[in-house]
C-alpha cells in the first residue's frame, strides 16, 4: 500500500494505526515541519481544566495519541471535549465519577492517570487510578505521587485493579520536600495544592519549561503560585478556579528529534515554532557534535554543514541540563561522529534498550553500569546499565527492528534512514504517542519508506 492509499484509512494521518514501515536508507531528510504543543505540557494542561468553573480553550494541540488518552479519561468523568483545528475546548460543567472498569480500558499507554488524583479529589472527593502506561525505561514508580497525596489528607488504597482515593475531609496544604526533582510529582503537587485549604510548600521541586508552562495556565486560572530562586515552590489554596484560555509551549523534545535527524541523515531541517529559550542547552551540544542552527523569529533550522562530526560529552539530567528524551536520536548521529563519545543517563535506569538494534545495524556501543560523566548519579552504586559509550565514525546498514518505546522508536526511525539499505521497523504506533503526523512529516521531508497496517 503506498502513502496516499494508507492516508485515506482512520489514525493513518496521525500515524496511530501504522504497526510496520519499510524503509529505505541513505536519502537526507530535508524541508519544513511545523511544530505544536508539547506531549509534556498539553496532556497537563488538559487535567488542569477539570479544576476550572467554567470551560478552558488550549491552542497548539497535536494530534497524538497521548492526548487521545487524556480526552477519553476526560470524557469518562463527565467532561466534554471538542476539537476545532489545533484547539480544544474543555468543559467540566458535568464532571462525574468514572466507573473503573471504563477508566481501566481507557488508560491506555499513557502516565497522566495519576495527575488526575488531585482535581477529582477536589471536584468528587474521590478518585480511581489505574495501572500506568508510559514508556518502560526504568522502573517508574510513583512513590512520591501517593506521598505528596497523603501529605495533602488523601486516603490511599491499593487494589488489584489500581489505586483508589479519597479525601473525606478535603485536602489540605503541606511542607512537601521531594527525593529527586521529579517533573511529574511536582505537578501532582501543583493540581493538588492550588486549590487545597491553605499553604503548600514545595522544596527540590522541578522546573522544567512546561512545568513554567502548567504554572502559567493555572495562574490564568485564579492560583497563586510562586516560584523561588532555590527550586523551592510556594503555593497559596484559593477556594475557586475559573476557565483558562493558553496557547500550549511547543515540543521541544520533538524538536530536538528532528534537529537529530537532520544532523544524522546529512539533511538541513527548519522547524517552525521551534523557540531557542527552552533548547538552548540542546543547541550547545548540537553545535559541539558539528551541527549547524539558525535562530529566526518563527522558528529554529537544523543542517549538517559538511564535514565530520565531532564526538561529545553528554549527561542527561533535569532542567536546566540535557534532557533524557533528547539522548536516543542524538546517540544515532554520534554514531557518525569521529571519536568516542559518552552519555550518561542520570534521570532513568534503564534508557539505553534502544541501542541493541543500533548495534545490530552495525554501530559500536557499549553500555556501562559505572558512572560515566562528571558527578555519580543515583544509578551508580546500584548495577544499572547507565552509561553509554559510542565511537564512531560507521556507516549503519539496514535491519529487522521492533520500536521499544517513544524516543527509542524515534531513533530508529532516525538509524534507518541513514542506513545503507533496507530496514523493517515494527511497533511504530508507539511514535504516535509523542510525534504528531510523523508519516506525513517523513513524506514531506523527502524520506523514501512504505507504512503497512
Ligand atoms: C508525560 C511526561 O511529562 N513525561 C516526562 C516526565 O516523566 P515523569 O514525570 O514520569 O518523570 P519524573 O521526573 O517523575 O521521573 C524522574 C525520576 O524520578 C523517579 N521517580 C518519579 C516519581 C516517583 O514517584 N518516584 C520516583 O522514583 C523516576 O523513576 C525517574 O528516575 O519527565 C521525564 C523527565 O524529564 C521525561 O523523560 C518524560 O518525558
Ligand atoms: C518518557 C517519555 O514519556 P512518558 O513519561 O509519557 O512515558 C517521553 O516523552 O520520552
Amino acid at each position: 500500500m503506498n502513502l496516499t492509499e494508507f492516508s485515506k484509512s482512520a489514525g493513518a494521518a496521525v500515524g496511530m494505526n501504522v504497526d510496520r514501515i519499510t524503509v529505505r536508507g541513505g536519502k537526507p531528510l530535508k524541508g519544513s515541519i511545523q511544530m505544536k504543543g508539547a506531549k509534556n505540557l498539553v496532556t497537563k494542561a488538559m487535567v488542569a481544566a477539570l479544576l476550572g468553573e467554567g470551560p478552558s480553550e488550549l491552542r497548539s494541540v497535536p494530534e497524538i495519541s497521548d492526548v487521545r488518552v487524556v480526552q477519553g479519561l476526560l470524557e469518562l468523568h463527565g467532561v466534554s471535549v471538542e476539537r476545532d483545528g489545533d484547539t480544544l475546548r474543555l468543559d467540566p460543567a458535568n464532571v462525574r465519577t468514572a466507573h473503573e472498569t471504563s477508566i481501566n480500558a481507557h488508560a491506555g499507554s499513557s502516565r497522566i492517570p495519576i495527575l488526575f488524583c488531585g482535581p477529582l479529589l477536589h471536584q468528587l472527593g474521590e478518585a480511581f487510578i489505574p495501572d500506568l502506561g508510559g514508556c518502560h525505561i526504568g522502573d517508574r514508580p510513583i512513590d512520591f505521587h501517593l506521598d505528596v497525596l497523603r501529605n495533602f489528607g488523601a486516603v490511599v488504597e491499593k487494589l488489584p485493579s489500581g489505586i483508589r482515593m479519597t479525601a473525606p475531609n478535603g485536602l489540605h496544604g503541606a511542607k512537601i520536600a521531594l527525593p529527586y526533582p521529579s517533573v511529574g510529582a511536582t505537578e501532582q503537587v501543583l493540581l493538588g495544592a492550588v486549590r487545597a485549604k491553605g499553604r503548600t510548600e514545595l522544596a527540590n521541586a522541578a522546573v522544567e519549561p512546561e512545568i513554567m508552562d502548567l504554572i502559567a495556565i493555572l495562574q490564568k486560572m485564579g492560583a497563586e503560585i510562586q516560584v523561588d530562586t532555590d527550586r523551592t515552590i510556594r503555593i497559596e489554596g484559593v477556594d475557586k478556579l475559573v476557565g483558562y484560555s493558553h496557547t500550549a509551549l511547543f515540543d521541544r523534545n520533538e524538536a530536538a528529534s528532528w534537529a537529530c535527524a537532520a544532523l544524522a541523515t546529512d539533511g538541513d531541517i527548519f522547524l517552525e515554532g521551534a523557540r531557542q529559550p527552552e533548547m538552548t542547552t540542546f543547541l550547545n551540544v548540537f553545535r559541539k557534535a558539528g551541527g549547524a542552527f539558525r535562530i529566526q523569529d518563527d522558528g529554529i533550522r537544523f543542517w549538517h554543514p559538511g564535514g565530520a562530526l565531532k564526538p561529545v560529552v553528554v549527561e542527561t539530567d533535569v532542567h536546566p541540563g540535557f534532557m533524557t528524551d533528547w539522548q536516543q536520536p542524538l546517540v544515532v548521529a554520534l554514531t557518525k561522529a569521529e571519536g568516542i563519545s559518552i552519555v550518561h543517563e542520570t534521570v532513568y535506569e534503564q534508557r539505553f534498550g534502544f541501542t541493541e538494534a543500533l548495534v545490530e545495524m552495525g554501530a559500536y556501543i557499549q553500555i556501562h553500569t559505572d558512572c560515566l560523566g562528571s558527578h555519580a548519579c543515583r544509578f551508580g552504586q546500584r548495577n544499572y546499565e547507565h552509561s553509554a559509550v559510542i565511537a564512531g565514525p560507521v556507516e549503519l546498514h539496514g535491519a529487522d527492528i521492533t520500536v521499544p518505546d517513544l524516543r527509542g522508536g524515534f531513533s530508529h526511525l532516525v538509524a534507518a534512514l541513514t542506513a545503507a539499505g533496507t530496514s523493517h521497523i515494527s511497533n511504530v504506533g508507539i511514535i504516535a504517542r509523542g510525534y504528531e503526523r510523523f508519516i506525513e512529516k517523513l513524506e514531506a521531508l523527502g524520506a523514501d519508506f512504505d507504512v503497512e497496517g
